[in-house]
């Protein structure tokens, strides 16, 4: 009965997916999710199957948003590499289906999706939580996420320095070649963050290692790694100190290492922030603790395909 689905290579939806489409679709959507709507969103935390022989993870994130018509899920591996590794930490694959029919209607990289939606997530964190005056952002580790995040914390906002670290310096300065913009290395994680207004925690750290002592008071953490319940990425004083904003209550307390562990309390999603029914604490020291969540793959997916259908 049905047309082939749409396939979309990671070039394909790289080129499709811009954030300036983006922003807006995932503020809109992380709005309507935090109203806890069944007849609007439906979007179960994720399941995840550990593969811990091969320190890995399936993850698979489906979701469904009855006004936008899009029905999705997206299949997500997540391996702990040795430095250097040719291949990616995170492979993705995301389908979407006719929510009327069920059938496939496209089939499309997740990877590039991961990265750009992840980012865009935090850039509205920071667009909400850092303070007034902005001018150092730092970014730990030099990964996919990094350097998204670089991409748009850097066309989204004006610093008036970048500064990078990561676990091997060469692979920091590896991540700065790439640039256009001068980016400062920095040889430990305490010189790349004292004095930083924006901090980006973008690694596979599964033990702290953003402590709150080194922290500028008022600064705003996006906090990305540490996706599972025993990982860390940041400290119990950074956790107890800072207020607390995640993308979904639910996800967090399942997943959140960092926030199960340390007994911080969850001010507020931030969904609750977009819709008003919570503060955006800018004056205060604010960590955005970033999951992932399906309804942000699912906006993202359904914007690639609409952007692919414009053109064909
Ligand atoms: N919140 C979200 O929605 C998402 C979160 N993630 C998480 O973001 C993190 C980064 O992902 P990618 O950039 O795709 O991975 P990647 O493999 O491209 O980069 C990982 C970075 O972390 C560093 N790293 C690895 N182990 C470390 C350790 N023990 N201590 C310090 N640095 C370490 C590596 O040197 C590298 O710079 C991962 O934890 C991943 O699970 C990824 C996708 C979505
Ligand atoms: O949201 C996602 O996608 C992921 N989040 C945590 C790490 C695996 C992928």
């Amino acid at each position: 009965m049905s047309e082939s689905p749409v396939l979309l290579n990671k070039h394909e939806v790289e080129r499709l997916l811009t954030y300036d489409d983006l922003i807006p679709r995932l503020e809109s959507v992380m709005g309507k999710f935090s109203k806890r709507d069944s007849s609007e969103i439906i979007q179960p935390v994720r399941s995840v199957v550990p593969i811990q022989q091969h320190n890995g993870f399936l993850g698979v994130m489906p979701a469904y948003l009855a006004a936008e018509g899009i029905l999705c899920t997206k299949m997500v591996t997540f391996y702990q590499r040795a430095e250097g590794s040719s291949l990616p930490s995170i492979q993705a694959t995301v389908l979407l289906f006719h929510p009327e029919h069920g059938n496939v209607t496209a089939i499309m990289d997740g990877e590039a999706i991961t990265a750009k939606r992840t980012a865009a997530v935090s850039a509205i964190s920071a667009k909400l939580f850092k303070p007034a005056l902005s001018e150092v952002l730092c970014i730990l580790g030099s990964g996919q996420q990094a350097r998204s995040h670089y991409d748009v914390f850097t066309k989204l906002f004006k610093f008036k320095e970048v500064r990078v670290w990561s676990r091997r310096k060469e692979m920091a300065q590896r991540f700065v070649n790439d640039l256009q913009d001068p980016v400062t290395v920095c040889s430990s994680v305490k010189e790349a963050v004292i004095g930083a207004d924006v901090i980006v925690t973008a690694t596979g750290a599964s033990q702290p290692i953003l402590f709150g002592e080194w922290v500028k008071p008022g600064a705003h953490i996006a906090a990305v790694g540490a996706c599972r319940p025993d990982w860390r990425e940041l400290d119990d004083v950074l956790m107890r100190e800072a207020v607390v904003y995640v993308d979904s209550r639910e996800g967090a307390t399942a997943e959140s290492g960092d926030i199960i562990l340390s007994g911080a309390e969850v001010f507020a999603e931030l969904g609750e922030v977009i819709n008003g029914s919570f503060p955006a604490q800018r004056e205060k020291t604010t960590v955005f603790k970033s999951l992932g969540m399906g309804i942000q793959d699912a906006v993202s997916a359904k914007l690639v395909l609409e952007k692919w259908n414009s053109e064909h």
